[in-house]
């Protein structure tokens, strides 16, 4: 299987109009008529394709997106994620909008798909095409359907399946025969995402949203050639510093998860990215990749090291107001160019040994983790040295949970990857449960403490008062009563 290494965009978009009122200076540039890029004062980044402030969104798309979609087209998988600061133009890159309203990538990709498409059928190298879409939305670690707006607050289950693909249990696939509409659906579903404004962004995306073209073409030759692909197009919510954005409560909380995801992201990325660097050096080991650790990482899992041609859209806010999240964006943009992903046409297996033999090597990497897991499990128990009865008796039920789960050895992979879904969930729980506790626990060692320093202050006054009158006595008495048993 032939190798490729993600391809890294970089977009800097114009300072807009109240930056410049605000007279903001540009401290990032392309270096003309390459892919480089400068950062004041003297940081030098280069990537695959480089876009300055001028460049339109045809542009854009002719020159790293096209390529993709033609290759879509003979049965390979792609993905076109968008990553950045808040306010640096994901949105605008991947939806359009904006003043000119020029489209953006999704529209490009819609009209092109039916496009070539269209010659396929009238060359007669295809009989028939079907495309689908799916919609979701990614929102404080909830999956939820953009296309199902009446049940749209329900979130998602994500599992894997048998083959070791990330599915979302649910998600509504809507048949689409054009451009037109396919983007009338993405127009309407789009008003539901969350978003909010901020001091960085007059209308900044809450959450992370995953539009998947699904082609399927076929050919009525002798043996009914059938030929699957997806276009991945992933709208990643930006990275925002909470001081900068100003954002307090309920925002507060979508800005805690956006930089967790976002985090989990950078971890993957960062993974792969030393992974493939040990590959180079010949001292390959095996290098744990984090995709479990957010629902986001688990969905882009064949995007990033797998076998889809991947582009990494980096947005970039000009101003030197952003310096230091431009660096950091850059940097990561850097990592990811050493990933390499493994693209090849999918095969649709029928035969059952095959499937069988896929199920067996699940099972086995699964029973690793609930491995791995376990043990976390048990290091957390050990962690809590004195605890109550009652916590003691917690502690064992959740064990006892665990086990129960180990045990269910299901023949079925689906079925295992379930089981090792809700350990971690389980985990999960007994991990909050457990700070939750030792939190209490603190808190009752500090009352306590603050009790008795006032009960010693307490007895010294007491004693200076024996030797005043009988009422004073009387009342240091009571006082000194009620003290002990509130420590109690
Ligand atoms: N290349 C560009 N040319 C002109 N205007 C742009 C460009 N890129 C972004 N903008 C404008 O910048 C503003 C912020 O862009 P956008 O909402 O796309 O940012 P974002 O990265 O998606 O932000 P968030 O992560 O907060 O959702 C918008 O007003 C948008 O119209």
């Amino acid at each position: 299987m032939s190798e490729v290494n993600i391809q890294v965009a970089v977009r800097i978009r114009p300072l807009l109009p109240k930056e410049l009122l605000r007279h903001h200076c540009e401290c990032v540039k392309v270096i003309p008529g390459s892919a480089q890029v400068t950062v004041n004062p003297d940081r030098l980044f280069t990537f695959d394709h480089a876009f300055g402030p001028s460049a339109s969104q045809d542009e854009v798309y002719r020159a790293c997106i096209q390529p993709m979609v033609r290759s879509l087209l003979d049965g390979y998988n792609a993905t076109v994620f968008c990553y950045g600061e808040t306010g640096s133009g994901k949105t605008y890159t991947i939806s359009g909008g904006g003043q000119d309203d020029e489209g953006g990538i999704i529209e490009h990709v819609a009209r092109d798909v039916f496009g070539y498409l269209d010659e396929k059928l009238k060359s007669n190298e295809i009989d028939v095409a079907t495309v689908h879409v799916s919609y979701l939305e990614l929102y404080m670690e909830e999956v939820r359907d953009l296309l199902d707006l009446p049940t749209n607050q329900k979130g998602l289950n994500v599992r894997d399946d048998i083959n070791g693909n990330t599915v979302v249990v649910g998600a509504r696939e809507s048949a689409v025969n054009s451009a037109e509409e396919l983007l009338s659906l993405v127009e309407m579903s789009s008003a539901a995402r969350q978003t909010c404004t901020t001091r960085m962004n007059d209308k900044s995306s809450r959450s992370h949203t995953v539009l998947t073209i699904l082609i399927n073409q076929q050919c009525n030759n002798d043996s009914n050639t059938l030929c699957s692909s997806k276009f991945c197009l992933v709208d990643l919510a930006g990275s925002e510093r909470v001081k900068k954005t100003g954002n307090t409560g309920k925002h507060f909380k979508e800005s805690i998860h956006i930089n967790t995801d976002l985090l989990a992201v950078g971890n993957v990325i960062r993974a792969l990215s030393d992974r493939a660097l040990n590959f180079c050096g010949k001292t390959r080991k095996s290098t744990f990749i984090p995709f479990r650790d957010a629902k986001i990482t688990r969905l882009l899992r064949d995007s990033l090291g797998g076998t889809s041609h991947t582009l990494m859209m980096t947005c970039v806010n000009p101003s030197s107001n952003s310096l230091a999240e431009t660096l950091n964006v850059l940097y990561f943009a850097s990592k990811a160019r050493h990933i390499r992903n493994h693209p090849a046409k999918q095969p649709i297996h029928t035969d059952p040994k095959y499937n069988q033999k896929l199920a067996r090597a699940r099972i086995s990497e699964l029973e690793n983790e609930v491995k791995l897991l376990k043990e976390e499990a048990a290091a957390l128990l050990a962690k809590i040295s004195s605890p109550s009865p009652s916590f003691k008796q917690e502690l064992q039920d959740w064990q006892e949970r665990l086990t129960t789960i180990n045990h269910q050895h299901p023949e079925d992979g689906a079925d295992f990857s379930l089981s090792a879904l809700k350990l971690k969930d389980e985990l999960n729980k007994c991990k909050e449960a457990l700070t939750l506790k030792e939190q209490q626990k603190q808190q009752k060692d500090a009352e306590n403490c603050l009790l008795k320093r006032q009960l010693q202050i307490l007895l010294e006054e007491n004693k200076t008062y024996l030797q005043g009158s009988g009422e004073e006595r009387k009342c240091s008495h009571l006082e000194v009563r009620r003290m002990n048993t509130d420590t109690e």
